[in-house]
């Protein structure tokens, strides 16, 4: 199978966006990367061909009403004249959250969208994005093959006692569940943890992915036992606006106390706590790490507290832990939140190098740590390209 594969990566206000080139079985080959900022404010395009150099920039007015589907479609067109004579043989999506029955990447129909319709409350800041993006696509282009790969799915196999609540049976049965989210990303870090250390893959290691979304991943020889996130992406670790654990009586608490509706109460712990809400300046790490108000040192020593806090229960579910992994935006690139979390991990053996941190290298602890402390980039993109690809070639076999 040979051609070219668009994946796309919709967020509440970004749309992340990338062309591969597949030929045969090897891994498909990222020719241009891109992502749009800002929609719904100031959209602000950029994208890039594999060697870095910029192959489109554009910026549009403030406040402009810049469509997923006028963009989509303007998107599509692009991607035509950047393939190099070959074919858009389809488009890999990501989609946050796959619920009971969507546990592999699957191809994209009218009965499988009206399905996803139905998560969209469990996912609210991500699924409707993504599932808008899938139509404004099937709209321009209705003929071109649709994949859907889900964050949920490398979870999937984790132990019951991972997954269920300590609610009553039927809600379980209804799907009332833990179910881990930044599948696509841990599923990319476990194997490139398999080709640079192949020993560390095959035992216990906590990926950390720490970006605006926040979660960890307890994995043993490469699958997930057990994640912060649960039932939505809301759960586990405090995020850039996101709350994460809380007890569910502040939820009553909104509600009798202070009025709020069922929607309030969501907006308040989505889009409005985590980083942002504790710092009152911001929900983007850099902006907090360059900040002088005592509020941003505390959101980001309540950062670092959740992730260490949070640590040690995953340290408890694999028995142990020989290696920790930080990955996304800040966890590849804040040095400072990575030793902060690793001096608090100090009790488990954990010892930084500190100039091996600073430099941004591969390996972090020094050789006499007990628990080797890797950073590995992710690339949710390629693990939608693959997935995608091996959907696409199934169906055209
Ligand atoms: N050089 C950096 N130093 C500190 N934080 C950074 C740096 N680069 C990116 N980040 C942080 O990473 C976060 C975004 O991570 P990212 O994985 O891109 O998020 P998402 O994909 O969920 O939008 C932001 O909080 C941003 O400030
Ligand atoms: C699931 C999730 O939180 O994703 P993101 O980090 O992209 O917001
Ligand atoms: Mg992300």
């Amino acid at each position: 199978m040979a051609g070219a594969l668009l994946t796309l990566n919709a967020g509440s206000s970004s749309i992340k966006f990338a062309i591969f080139q597949v030929e045969g079985s090897g891994d498909p080959q990222a020719v241009a990367r891109g992502k749009i900022e800002g929609i719904g404010t100031a959209p602000h395009l950029i994208a890039r061909a594999a060697n870095g150099a910029v192959l489109t920039e554009k910026r549009w007015e403030d406040g402009a009403d810049l469509s997923h589907e006028a963009f989509l479609g303007d998107l599509l067109d692009w991607v035509d004249t950047h393939v190099d004579g070959d074919r858009l043989i389809g488009v890999g999506n990501r989609v946050v959250h796959g619920g009971r029955d969507f546990f592999a990447p699957v191809a994209i129909d009218d009965t499988v969208l009206d399905r996803l319709d139905a998560l969209c409350p469990l996912a609210p800041l991500h699924q409707p994005h993504s599932l808008h993006a899938i139509r404004a696509v099937r709209a321009a282009r209705p003929s071109l093959r649709q994949v859907a790969c889900f964050d949920t799915a490398f979870h999937h196999e984790q132990p019951a006692v991972a997954t269920r609540f300590a609610l009553p049976r039927a809600l379980e049965e209804e799907g009332v569940r833990r179910y881990g989210f930044h599948g696509l990303s841990y599923e990319y870090v476990a194997g490139r943890l398999a080709e640079l250390d192949p020993p560390l893959a095959a035992g216990r290691v906590i990926a950390a992915h720490l970006g605006n979304g926040a979660s960890l991943c307890a994995m043993h020889g490469g699958r997930s036992i057990d994640t912060t996130m649960g039932f939505t992406a809301l759960d586990g670790l405090m995020m850039g606006t996101r709350c994460g654990t809380i007890d569910p009586g502040v939820i009553f608490y909104l509600m009798r106390q202070h009025g709020l509706s069922a929607d309030a109460v969501e907006h308040l712990l989505y889009d409005r706590s985590g980083l942002l809400g504790v710092s009152g300046v911001s929900s983007d790490m850099r902006a907090l790490l360059d900040s002088d108000d005592p509020r941003s040192a505390e959101a980001i020593d309540l950062f670092t507290y959740r992730i260490a806090r949070e640590s040690g229960a995953l340290v408890a579910s694999l028995g142990g832990v020989d290696g920790v992994v930080f990955t996304a935006g800040i966890g590849e690139n804040a040095t400072e939140v990575r030793a902060r979390v690793c001096a608090r991990l100090g009790w488990l053996g954990v010892v930084l190098d500190e100039q091996a941190n600073e430099r941004g290298e591969p390996v972090i602890s020094t050789p006499e740590s007990r628990v080797t402390v890797r950073v590995i980039p992710t690339d949710e993109e390629a693990m939608i390209a693959i997935h995608a690809r091996d959907v696409v070639g199934s169906a055209a076999r």
